[in-house]
């Protein structure tokens, strides 16, 4: 890394890379490391400007997100970061346990910081947040589809409070009249914050010059949180995007999300590419059998028509998450693991560019493949880029790692056209 470097741990593997979209949006040369860095190594040249590591822990014990969080974080500071950001998701997805407080008072500690921001918001995405109440596209977060997330439902909209919930430190809360006074007036409101003894301090913002304004403020601080706008706030630089080269090979989508975008972008596609339904019953009763036929039926697609996409989904409706409930959060497992398989089953099969929708899903799937590290390149949509990276076989693939509620319905066939 050379440079003013930046250092970034995410709680799941399209957080990071959306995270790592928006650095490379503002100029800055960016790399995503998929769990903890061993050594510096892991950074491939290490003449990146931003790293962003992807570690899997929005839904893992406290304990283990925290220790990983720490491990990365402490990576990242010895190797010069001079920020750290902390990324979670814009729609705040966590439980009463966490892991999105204990995390940020791991990350506290490790930087010494005296206070952190938390900033979900993320205009561009339709995420706001005023008087600390969190919005989805206009819709108040506990009454948007994030309330039936199968890990994280989101039954309550105010940051402040659901934080709180979460953290060992008080939390505040700087509402937008302070953020409109500019970077001057918000930096005095967020170390009035800290002199009246909280740590954490959840910042509004509607507009994406709020999230400049932000930026602005805390532009010397040690520790930031958030989901990935406020990388948008930072001033852009003078470097070039990387433009990813198309990988001759086949095309896949594996897609585990249940978000709506998601679902949506599945209705548009399954009568337009090659597409099978995951069936969770089937998967129960004969698991081998049953994902080995699944990938003869893609094979079977794309020895007719070798470029053309194959989808593999698991949600296309509610229903299809009503019909699993009695499982719990073992389906969700249970179909993680089969996305992980097949993406394997498929590399070998010739599959060389894969566009994966979830962000539990896709860490499933990257930790299968065994790839360390992604170059980012062209961006698809806000939070969404092609990347590139190589498996553990050796093997050079391309990579969309798509946020459940991301990207425009067309995605999944117009995704490839981005390709030089
Ligand atoms: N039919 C299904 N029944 C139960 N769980 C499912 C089903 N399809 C997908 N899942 C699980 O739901 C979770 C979705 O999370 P994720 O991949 O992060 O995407 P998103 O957050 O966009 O919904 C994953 O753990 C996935 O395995
Ligand atoms: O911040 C966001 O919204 C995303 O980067 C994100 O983390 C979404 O997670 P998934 O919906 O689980 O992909």
């Amino acid at each position: 890394m050379t440079g003013q470097r930046l250092g970034a741990v995410a709680d799941d593997f399209t957080g990071a890379t959306d995270l790592a979209g928006n650095w490379a949006s503002r100029g800055l040369r960016t790399s995503v490391l998929l769990g903890v860095p061993e050594d510096s190594s892991d950074l491939g040249g290490g003449d990146d400007d931003a790293v962003v590591v992807a570690l899997k822990t929005r839904s893992a014990p406290p304990q283990e997100a925290r220790d990983l969080s720490v491990r990365a974080g402490r990576f990242l500071l010895e190797r010069g970061c001079v920020q750290l950001y902390d990324k979670y998701c814009s729609t705040f997805d966590s439980t009463p346990r966490g892991n999105i407080g204990p995390v940020a008072d791991a990350l506290l500690e490790l930087t010494g910081a005296d206070r952190a921001v938390v900033v979900p918001s993320f205009p561009d995405n339709g995420r706001t947040v005023y008087q600390g109440h969190l919005f989805v596209g206009g819709t108040l977060l506990h009454e948007s589809p994030m309330k039936d997330h199968p890990l994280t439902p989101m039954r309550d909209s105010h940051v402040p409070r659901l934080l709180a919930a979460q953290t060992r430190h008080h939390v505040g809360l700087v509402t937008l009249d302070r953020v409109e006074g500019g970077p001057d007036v918000l930096r005095r409101a967020l170390d009035d914050q800290a002199r009246a003894g909280c740590r954490l301090v959840v910042v509004d913002a509607v507009r994406p010059r709020d999230l400049t304004t932000i930026a602005e403020a805390t532009r010397s601080d040690r520790l930031v949180t958030g989901g990935s706008g406020l990388a948008l706030g930072m001033p852009r630089r003078a470097g070039e995007r990387r433009a990813l080269r198309s990988v001759p090979g086949h095309r896949v989508i594996l897609s585990g999300s249940a978000s709506t975008a998601t679902r949506e972008q599945v209705r548009r596609a399954a009568g337009r590419v090659t597409s099978v339904r995951l069936d969770v019953e089937q998967l129960l009763a004969r698991p081998s059998a049953y994902l080995a036929q699944l990938v003869d039926a893609l094979s079977a697609s794309w020895r007719a028509e070798p470029r053309r996409p194959a989808l593999v989904y698991s949600v296309a409706s509610t229903d299809d998450l009503r019909r699993t409930r009695h499982l719990g959060t073992d389906a969700s497992r249970l179909v993680e693991d089969a996305h992980a398989q097949l993406a394997v089953a498929l590399s070998d099969a010739g599959a060389t560019e894969f566009l994966v929708a979830g962000g539990e899903t896709s860490g499933a799937v990257m930790r299968a493949l065994g790839v360390r590290r992604l170059a980012v390149g062209q961006a698809l949509a806000p939070g969404v880029s092609w990347l590139g990276g190589t498996t553990a076989a050796g093997r050079h693939h391309n990579f969309v790692l798509k946020s459940g509620n991301f990207g425009s319905p067309d995605l999944f066939l117009t995704a490839w056209e981005a390709l030089v």
